[in-house]
């Protein structure tokens, strides 16, 4: 878009390259400031988080439909609108001004009157909008809650409709965030003063030592903390598979999903900086990010190797540790974009990789050693069912119980996995379970 840099316009631009390639890249917001750049991440986030329902808003007062729509104005509609039915703090006549601004810079005249034209019909009527009325039930729940109707399918006949509703409430909602203190560089107890003199609110958990829950990132990225290596970013759900993998100082630890990396820092703060652990990914961008933040958290034991986990040539570990790729279903909250990007073949073909995975990792555990297997999807195919798959075929391999590591509410009714629902726990969708090699 050929107009002045705002969150605005950068956020459009965003969503039009996202409708386009399906590719979510913030970098063209690093030429914003730190409060703009935290704008955009907003705005994109939320208006993914409500794509059907402001297209099914905007139809209805539109006379060509919004597929029609060339995608610049297809965006820039989206974007105003979603400041006036969920922004606070924008009043409507502002929402609408500056969209119809963006539309006559980048696209004409006529495209800004439109704009105003739609805007300023949705406005008149906005105390009774209409709501999705569709005959076909998955089409109306998809449109309400802004989600792919397959996913919808699929959660409403495993979940009913009350609980699939509640589980695409909580992913529409702002995501909670956790961070957890470095140990390899500062101690809890100086890193909560150091919270306290930031007048940072946090909650410190009682699941896990070492994570807080806090409303936002910004400040931790604001005072450098994160680059500083004080504390990490990372759900406290996937804080569960170090955990139970329970690396222990001196070890030999395969981290064979590892970028771009938190598992493998907490498992070196774990293992204090002791014994080895090599971090294997096939991504050489991600494996870029897991190297600095190796630096940067003081992360000393971590060795990077660029490969395919599934043809791998290493001794035998202690511990192994497969965070495999996954469809993801559990993050949708905080990456809303993966609701659009996902499909239904593509769980298939994610299924069938952790299956290879799996099988490979078990290779590198050495007898009495453990694997963890781990996502953050909710799917069963690839979690439990994985698992089963495994257990079927292979007999050398256990499960062993959870309850020492992790708080029931977190674990399947036999204590054997630990699975997590961001409508029920608060946090985001997680699975994992561990395994020891019996023989
Ligand atoms: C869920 S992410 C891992 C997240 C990471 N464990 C963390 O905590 O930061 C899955 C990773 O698997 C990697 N991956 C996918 N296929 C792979 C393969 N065949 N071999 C190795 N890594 C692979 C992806 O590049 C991606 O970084």
């Amino acid at each position: 878009m050929d107009t002045e840099l705002t969150a605005r316009t950068v956020s459009i631009d965003l969503l039009i390259e996202f409708d386009e390639t399906s590719n979510l890249d913030f970098s063209p917001a690093n030429e914003l400031e730190p409060r703009e750049r935290a704008q955009v991440r907003e705005y994109v986030q939320n208006i993914l988080r409500r794509r059907s329902y402001l297209d099914f808003i905007i139809g209805e007062f539109s006379s060509i439909t919004v597929d029609e729509m060339k995608p610049e104005l297809k965006n820039i509609l989206r974007l105003a609108l979603y400041e006036m039915l969920f922004m606070g703090g924008t009043p409507d006549y502002a929402a609408i001004n500056e969209g119809v601004e963006i539309a006559k810079l980048s696209m004409g005249s006529k495209a800004g009157d439109l704009v105003n034209a739609i805007l300023r019909n949705i406005q008149r009527d906005i105390d009774k909008l209409p709501k999705p009325a569709f005959k076909d039930r998955t089409k109306l729940v998809a449109t309400t809650f802004s989600h792919p109707e397959w996913m919808v399918k699929r959660w409403v006949k495993r979940f009913g409709e009350r609980e699939a509703f509640k589980l695409m409430q909580a992913n529409n909602q702002r995501p909670s965030y956790y961070v957890r203190v470095n140990n390899l560089r500062t101690k809890t107890k100086n890193f909560k003063l150091r919270m306290d003199k930031l007048d940072i609110e946090y909650k410190e958990s009682d699941w896990l030592p070492g994570y807080f829950k806090v409303e936002s990132v910004a400040p931790f990225i604001s005072k450098d903390l994160l680059r500083k290596g004080i504390c990490l970013v990372q759900d406290i759900a996937a804080g569960f598979a170090p955990t139970i993998l329970e690396p222990e100082p001196g070890e030999t630890i395969y981290d064979l999903c590892a970028a771009p990396g938190t598992k493998s820092i907490v498992m070196s703060d774990m293992m204090n900086g002791e014994g080895t652990i090599i971090a294997v990914d096939i991504n050489p961008k991600r494996l870029e990010m897991l190297a600095q933040s190796a630096m940067d958290y003081q992360a000393e034991n971590i060795k990077i190797r660029q490969d395919d986990a599934r043809d791998l040539n290493l001794k035998l570990a202690d511990g192994v540790l497969l965070d495999a790729p996954c469809t993801g279903t559990g993050v949708l909250s905080k990456r809303a974009d993966l609701r659009w990007k996902r499909t239904e073949e593509e769980l298939e073909n994610s299924v069938k990789l952790q299956e290879e995975l799996l099988e490979e990792s078990a290779n590198h555990v050495k007898r009495g050693g453990r694997l963890v297997y781990s996502t953050c999807s909710i799917e069963p195919e690839e979690n439990w069912e994985q698992v089963q798959k495994f257990l079927d075929k292979y007999d050398n391999f256990e499960l062993e119980p959870l309850d020492e590591f992790l708080p029931e509410e977190v674990l399947t009714e036999d204590g054997l996995a630990y699975q997590t629902f961001p409508h029920i726990h608060g946090c985001d969708g997680h699975f994992g379970v561990r395994l020891k090699r019996v023989k």
